[in-house]
């Protein structure tokens, strides 16, 4: 098995609001977050590429366009843990390229979610 994985950055705030109040992420703040899109094949395309990673700029210009510098609490159905946005993101690049099969969050350098279905 193939494996690539390609990472993006952008800078938000959220509130994750249904957390009682006394907890700090109840607050407004932001961070700078960190994706890791990965994407697995048993076999290389006519190019030798899983994926040809500049093909995954389309998932550039999508956070570019929806999500840097943005509320993420306007932007996601759901609460903007690192986990929801693990499978939005994945789900996104899913039906554009079925070879995804992770997706990692990072709001701190210290901390990840993936979704891995
Ligand atoms: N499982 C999850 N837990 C938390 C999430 C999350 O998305 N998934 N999100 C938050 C907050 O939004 C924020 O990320 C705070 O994270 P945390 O690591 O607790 O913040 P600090 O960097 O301040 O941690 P220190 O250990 O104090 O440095 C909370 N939990
Ligand atoms: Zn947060």
């Amino acid at each position: 098995m193939f494996r690539i994985a390609k990472e993006f950055h952008f800078s938000a705030s959220h509130q994750l609001a249904h957390l009682p109040p006394d907890h700090q992420c109840a607050r407004l703040h932001g961070h700078n977050y960190v994706v890791v899109v990965e994407l697995a094949a048993a076999e290389l395309n006519a190019d030798g590429f899983v994926r040809d990673y500049h093909e995954l700029a389309l998932l550039k210009h999508y956070i570019d366009t929806h999500f840097d510098h943005r509320h993420l609490n306007d932007v996601l159905d759901g609460p903007s843990t690192a986990e929801n946005m693990a499978r939005h993101f994945h789900d996104w690049c899913k039906v554009r390229w079925p070879e995804t099969v992770a997706v990692r969050v990072s709001e701190t350098p210290k901390t990840w979610a993936e979704y891995r279905p």
